[in-house]
């Protein structure tokens, strides 16, 4: 596993999202990691983020999670298609999502730690569709599906 979170890689002016930018005092700082062939991240949600049952997460927070850990790994399996490394002092590979679905499938237990995976799906010039999987203890809680777009570089003048 890369010992630097994809997030850490974002420069300043990419590091203000709130679920996930390094540069966000008010932001949950969700950290990915590239591990092999999938991206991994650990978050357990402050008890706050309860939904309609109290022992239980918030969906919005579930698809924030997802949101933050699928546009990194699109990232890092942009870098790793275009032989390079993240933080390597060149323009930064960026993704945004264009779409996020998100499927419910087991109550998701607050006051535990949740790991969120993404597999790259496809990635065909700016598009790359990530698979998503969010899990308490051996319990997948949810899946999700994003197609995230790479940010184009600006052009020179
Ligand atoms: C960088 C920061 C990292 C942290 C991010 C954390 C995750 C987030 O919360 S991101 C915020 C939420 N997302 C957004 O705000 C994105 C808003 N949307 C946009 O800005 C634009 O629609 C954007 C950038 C996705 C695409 O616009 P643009 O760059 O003009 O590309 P565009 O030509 O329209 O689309 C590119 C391709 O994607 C396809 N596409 C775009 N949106 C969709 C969609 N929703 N569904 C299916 N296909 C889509 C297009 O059809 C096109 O396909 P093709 O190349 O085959 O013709």
């Amino acid at each position: 596993m890369s010992d630097m979170a994809i997030q850490d890689s974002y420069p300043p002016e990419f590091a203000h999202c709130f679920g996930c930018g390094p540069g966000n005092p008010h932001g949950h700082h969700l950290k990915s990691y590239l591990l092999g062939y999938e991206t991994i991240a650990r978050f357990t949600p402050d008890l706050k983020y309860s939904g309609g049952v109290p022992d239980h997460v918030y969906g919005g927070m579930i698809a924030s999670l997802m949101d933050c850990h699928g546009t990194a790994s699109a990232a890092a399996f942009a870098y790793r298609k275009d032989g390079r490394t993240m933080g390597d002092g060149r323009r930064p590979i960026r993704f945004v999502t264009a779409s996020l679905r998100v499927e419910f499938k087991k109550p998701t237990p607050l006051g535990c730690e949740l790991v969120v995976k993404g597999q790259l799906l496809s990635l065909q010039g700016r598009k790359a569709w990530v698979d998503l999987k969010l899990a308490a203890g051996d319990q997948v809680c949810a899946t999700g599906e994003m197609l995230a777009i790479r940010l184009p570089d600006p052009v020179e003048s």
